[in-house]
């Protein structure tokens, strides 16, 4: 069978700039310009991944794994290169991203649907089994704000694990939330990658997690990536370096 690609990255450089704090007083007695302060997050990565294949992307902190999953969900835009995800839809889940906090969860699966490109006749037929997956409750209908960090990842997970886009950014969720949950989602997770339809790229600092679910590891290191290949080739490596 041919090998159908659907994420293709190309010598990426993604930056931070934070201004720097010059008082405007400062500035005019030193004749300084606000200058920003550059940060290379993200240095010269390529990769491909395939359609229905399992990415995990590894590194210890800060070497720019969840700026690489920003940018492929369209968050962040490169300096330079390319990303290029052959017309696949794509979602992200990440813990902090997306919800309108004044907004009931009910209200905010309609507008996280809506942003995921779904049809609002659409995300309303799937209601049910999103609210369901969640078990939040009565909370559905409470305003977010009101809602624990495990209560709002559930509720992350469970729009995401129900309106399925082809491509699958995951940032650490599945570590999240209460033993039940944490179980529940997994085994969701594994059955929405067994079919082979969808391609899925997950951040992990779990290595079981990622040798168990995945097919392929990316290690990144100071925003570059090191090496990728299968779990069996990288994770001895990295688990050398990392000691
Ligand atoms: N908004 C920002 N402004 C400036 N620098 C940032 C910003 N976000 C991240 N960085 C920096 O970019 C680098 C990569 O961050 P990133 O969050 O992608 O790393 P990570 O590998 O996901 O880390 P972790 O495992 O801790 O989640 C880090 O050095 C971080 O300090």
């Amino acid at each position: 069978m041919e090998r159908e690609i659907a994420i293709e990255v190309k010598n990426l450089y993604i930056s931070y700039r934070n201004l720097q704090k010059f008082s405007i007083k400062q500035s005019l007695l030193h004749f300084k310009k606000v200058q920003a302060d550059v940060f290379q997050a993200v240095k010269d990565v390529s990769f491909e991944v395939e359609k229905g294949e399992i990415l995990g992307i590894i590194g210890k902190n800060g070497s720019g794994k969840s700026t690489m999953l920003k940018a492929l969900a369209g968050i962040f835009s490169p300096d330079t290169g390319s990303i290029d995800l052959k017309n696949h839809s794509v979602s992200l889940l990440s813990i902090g991203v997306g919800f309108e906090k004044e907004m009931s969860g009910r209200e905010n699966i309609i507008l996280s649907g809506m942003l995921l490109g779904f049809s609002e006749e659409f995300i309303r037929s799937k209601m049910d089994e999103i609210i369901e997956f969640a078990g939040l409750g009565k909370f559905i209908d409470m305003p977010v704000r009101t809602y624990s960090s495990g209560m709002y990842s559930k509720l992350a997970f469970s729009i995401t694990a129900v309106l399925e886009t082809d491509i699958m950014l995951i940032d650490e969720v599945l570590s999240v939330g209460d033993e039940k949950f944490k179980k529940k989602s997994y085994e969701k997770m594994k059955s929405l990658i067994s079919n082979r339809e969808r391609t899925v790229v997950i951040v992990s600092h779990s290595l079981d997690t990622i040798a168990d679910l995945c097919d392929k590891v990316m290690w990144m290191h100071e925003g570059k990536l090191i090496e990728i290949g299968t779990p069996d080739e990288v994770l001895p490596r990295y688990l050398e370096f990392m000691k």
